[in-house]
């Protein structure tokens, strides 16, 4: 008996690390041939540069073929962007129009179903910032603001969902929230309520479509370098008086990590919402920002 349970001790290890690494081929068989098999697109909107530039590229890698939306007036960067996913075996088309627009974002869906194939991901990632006090913001400017970061959220996500619901297959929606959307910053306030409707919306929207296998999640970024930031710190200098960059470089003292982020700290999260193992998610909103709010 003694004999036949160390025997069994001593085989046990064995079997396991067997079955792991049995299950490790599995796994990677299955990404293996979800990646060569079965195309899947994506659409990243305000992708021309920034974070929107990292998903997209993060996206090719993980397999998808990918529709680059921006403005018009940004219809270089994006065509490189283009140019960089075929360069990775990927598929590739940029589309421009104005995410605040119906029916621009109606256009952009047809034209990434008609060059990609039927549609698996929208990531709603456009946004616009302004550094001003709630006191001094004009009608226009906060409308713009709105218009930009809530209702371009809302028509990504009527868009996409009314392409998944006619493929019948589900789909996933990933919008771009902030940390704004949990606690504002000073001196940016219609941003900061913008990212909370963000927030808001996609819980509404994960509750609404679910029953269509639709999951709606978003993500929270803390501080990153890209222009949105440039601006910001821009904007900030004006208003403190502080040498260019150091607003940015401050936040560093926020931050648990010690670091700032760039833009694929970012695209690492939302390559994990667009794949699979994600799929038992919905109407969360993750904060990758470096350890800032702990909400
Ligand atoms: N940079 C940061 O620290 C953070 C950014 N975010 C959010 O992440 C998203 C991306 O931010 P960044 O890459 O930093 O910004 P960015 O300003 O560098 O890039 C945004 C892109 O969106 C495009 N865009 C703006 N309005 C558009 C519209 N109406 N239609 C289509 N495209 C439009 C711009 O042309 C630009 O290429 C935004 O929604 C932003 O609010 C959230 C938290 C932190
Ligand atoms: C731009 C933005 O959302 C932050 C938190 O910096």
């Amino acid at each position: 008996m003694q004999l036949a349970r160390s025997a069994l001790a001593s085989f046990r290890p064995n079997y396991l690390l067997a079955n792991r690494q049995l299950s490790v081929v599995a796994t990677l068989g299955t990404r293996l041939a979800s990646s060569s098999t079965s195309p899947r697109s994506a659409i990243v909107t305000g992708a021309a540069e920034g974070i929107g530039r990292a998903i997209a590229l993060r996206l090719a890698e993980d397999g998808f073929n990918v529709c680059v939306n921006d403005l018009e007036r940004k219809s270089s960067m994006a065509e490189d962007v283009v140019k960089e996913i075929k360069s990775m075996g990927r598929n590739a088309v940029a589309s421009f129009g104005d995410v605040s627009k119906r029916s621009d974002v109606e256009a952009l869906v047809k034209a990434s179903v008609k060059e990609l194939g039927p549609l698996n991901v929208m990531v709603a990632n456009a946004g616009i910032a302004q550094v001003k006090a709630g006191m001094e913001m004009t009608d226009e400017e906060m409308r713009r603001m709105c218009d930009v970061n809530i209702f371009g959220v809302v028509n990504c996500t009527v868009a996409s969902a009314n392409q998944f619901i006619e493929q019948g297959n589900g789909g996933k929606i990933i919008n771009a929230a902030s940390i704004v959307s949990f606690k504002p910053f000073l001196n940016l306030p219609i941003y900061s309520a913008s990212k909370a409707a963000v927030r808001s919306l996609t819980h509404s929207f994960a509750m609404e479509l679910a029953h269509h296998k639709i999951t709606v999640n978003a993500y929270a970024p803390g501080v990153v370098k890209s222009s949105m930031w440039e601006l910001i710190d821009e904007g900030m200098s004006k208003l403190n008086g502080l040498p260019k960059w150091e607003n940015f470089k401050n936040t560093e003292n926020l931050i648990a990590l010690g670091r700032t982020s760039v833009p694929t700290d970012v695209s690492k999260v939302v390559s994990f919402l667009s794949s699979p193992d994600s799929d038992y998610m919905t109407g969360q909103t993750i904060i990758v920002d470096g350890g800032m709010i702990f909400s």
